[in-house]
């Protein structure tokens, strides 16, 4: 299956990767050397992983919400994994191993919490946040942190970007140059030039804007296409983007145009990544929390991880160095 169609209502041939749901699916990437699709399940707190060649998915509780995660490395050689819990970074070593913290989120969390994050080809770790307040709408109080244990001394934390309520869609380019980010309730995807050094510098331009909520929509109802929550960036440059209740992924070019609009069997995925041996499927989370009964009703599959053929390869999944002085 090699979608090209911009008609949102082409049926394409998806695969269910996972028959047990998730609540809040999201953060997938290919582990290579493991030969293994990984992702988080935010609000069911844990990390869940899949050989697709055998089967089973394995699920490890985590003790908050686990926002994302990513491969680690030390010296070169795999290493476990980097995970962004509700407030804090943490290491493991292997799978259902010991929880190392190796630093803090600077904010609330009782309002706040890890959410869309990956690596980037420098190896460190970039986080976003978003807010859950008590009462009332999100706030554009959600920040994108670096963290960074590339050095020997402790790893560091700094705020790049912020003004967002949901942090979504992080990628980079193929070369590094264009950092895309998104803010999901602005209906929006931006895109920040960058520095030798990946930074964002300067002001974003807007890659796509997305429909907002006609007035008086339902879930449901026809007319409304959803917003942007993750991505993932193929080795054309070409950005892949979940459309949250709008039930479908879109690939975007550089320059913001459709060249692909795929109708899933849910209403909200959540992120897609690209894996398997020749990182030509393309696999997108998906969530069922919070969802209206009928909506789950009609799409029992809700919170499912599902996969597509296509035909450009993705990038390869990038590690987290950590060249800290072994504790
Ligand atoms: O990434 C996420 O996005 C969803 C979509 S939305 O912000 O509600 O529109 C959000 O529910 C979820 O909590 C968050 O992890």
């Amino acid at each position: 299956m090699h979608p090209r169609s911009t008609d949102p209502q082409t049926p394409a041939a998806w695969t269910r990767a996972t028959t047990e749901p998730s609540q809040l699916g999201e953060s997938p990437f290919w582990h290579p050397d493991e030969r293994r699709l990984y992702w988080v399940d935010i609000a069911g707190r844990a990390l869940l992983r899949l050989d697709p060649a055998s089967g089973p998915v394995d699920r490890w509780a985590m003790p908050t919400e686990p926002g994302c995660m990513a491969p680690a490395r030390r010296a070169g050689a795999p290493d476990g994994f980097v995970i962004a819990l509700r407030a804090g970074i943490f290491r493991a070593r292997t799978w259902g191993g010991a929880l190392e913290p190796i630093a803090d989120l600077p904010f609330d969390p009782a309002t706040q919490r890890a959410n869309d994050g990956k690596c980037d080809a420098l190896g460190r770790f970039w986080v976003g946040t978003v807010h859950e307040p008590t009462e009332g709408p999100r706030q554009p109080v959600g920040a994108l942190y670096c963290v960074d244990a590339r050095g020997p001394g402790a790893a560091t934390v700094r705020k790049v970007l912020d003004g967002v309520a949901t942090a979504n869609g992080l990628a980079w380019s193929p070369d590094g140059a264009t950092l895309y980010w998104s803010d999901t309730p602005a209906h929006a995807v931006r895109a920040w030039e960058c520095n030798a050094d990946r930074e964002p510098v300067g002001e974003p331009r807007v890659l796509r804007r997305f429909d907002p909520k006609p007035a008086g929509w339902k879930p449901g109802q026809p007319g409304y296409g959803g917003r942007p929550d993750g991505a993932a960036v193929d080795a054309e440059g070409a950005y892949w983007c979940a459309l949250y209740e709008g039930g479908r992924v879109q690939r975007l070019s550089p320059a913001g145009e459709v060249l692909a609009d795929i109708a899933l069997p849910v209403r909200c995925p959540t992120m897609p990544c690209l894996g398997g041996d020749d990182g030509r499927t393309l696999y997108v989370t998906s969530a069922r929390e919070g969802r209206p009964a009928h909506e789950l009703a009609e799409l029992p599959q809700s919170g499912c991880v599902f996969a597509l053929r296509v035909d450009v390869p993705g990038l390869p999944v990038a590690w987290f160095e950590d060249g800290r002085a072994a504790g």
